[in-house]
């Protein structure tokens, strides 16, 4: 279980996070949605511990983490994988050493396991023939397929997307949400998902957490946020019916 207990967020003076509190349970995936500069990469930020919260709790499991040295979140960090919003990996290696890092880095695992791993999981996201080849010949969505792969070489428990489906045509949105859900189904992982792509985030997620200016003002599953009578809520809507050419309310 993921908990945030009264999370503030302040650079300088500005507030990015008010008073954030947040149960994200085992096993669930929660989309995080918010408009540009909302806070949506500050939390994210925070739950990887990327950065500090200016006060309050952030509960992975039964570790409090805000106030971990570097060492000790390390340890926590063992137990998620991130897919970042531009795949991050290294464009010097070929997919298959992408994928092989952090189990180079962190386990004292024999190769031939580590290759077993690789291709197990470069299968589980359908990319089974590009193990020699660079990321710089792959698309965007097969990057985020291999971001993804590097992500769950750990068997992580936690699975933290920022911004999946950016950059990729519909098409491949929709598949890369599929593979969210295949993780969670399979995996049985707990995932958060940062997106501002409505659609995405209704396919691929028990609960939706939407910030609004530094406040999350709901957390509730896609059925009743249609169903809001949040004039904020009902913009994100909004934008939803007008893509898919549906009359907006
Ligand atoms: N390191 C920082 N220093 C100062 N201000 C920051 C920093 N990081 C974020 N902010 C501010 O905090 C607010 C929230 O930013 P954040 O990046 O979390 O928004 P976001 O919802 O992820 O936006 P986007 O969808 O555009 O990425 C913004 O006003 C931003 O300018």
């Amino acid at each position: 279980m993921i908990r945030l207990i009264d999370v503030c967020k302040c650079f300088d003076r500005k507030e990015a996070l008010r008073h954030i509190n947040l149960t994200i349970k085992d096993g669930e995936t929660l989309a995080i949605i918010g408009g540009s500069g909302s806070g949506k990469s500050t939390l994210l930020r925070l739950l990887v511990g990327l950065i500090r919260p200016t006060s309050g709790e952030i509960w992975i499991g039964d570790t409090e983490i805000s106030r971990l040295s570097e060492k000790e979140l390390d340890q926590v960090r063992l137990h998620m994988g991130m897919v970042f919003q531009y795949s991050a990996l290294f464009d010097s290696m070929t997919v298959g050493d992408n994928v092989a890092f952090g189990l180079r880095e962190h386990t004292s695992l024999d190769e031939a396991d580590i290759r077993q791993i690789v291709e197990d999981k470069l299968r589980l996201v359908g990319l089974e023939k590009v193990t020699d080849r660079m990321p710089n010949e792959l698309s965007g969505g097969m990057k985020k397929r291999v971001s993804l792969a590097r992500a769950i070489a750990f068997e992580p428990e936690i699975i933290f997307y920022d911004e999946p489906s950016s950059g990729l045509d519909p098409i491949m949105t929709e598949k890369i949400d599929e593979l969210i859900i295949q993780m969670q189904e399979t995996l049985k992982v707990t995932s958060v998902v940062v997106t501002h792509d409505m659609a995405s985030a209704c396919r691929i997620a028990d609960r939706i957490a939407m910030i609004y200016d530094g406040e999350l003002i709901a957390v509730d599953t896609a059925e009743h946020f249609r169903e809001s009578k949040d004039a904020r809520i009902q913009a994100f809507f909004h934008t939803l019916r007008t893509v898919k050419g549906e009359e907006p309310a």
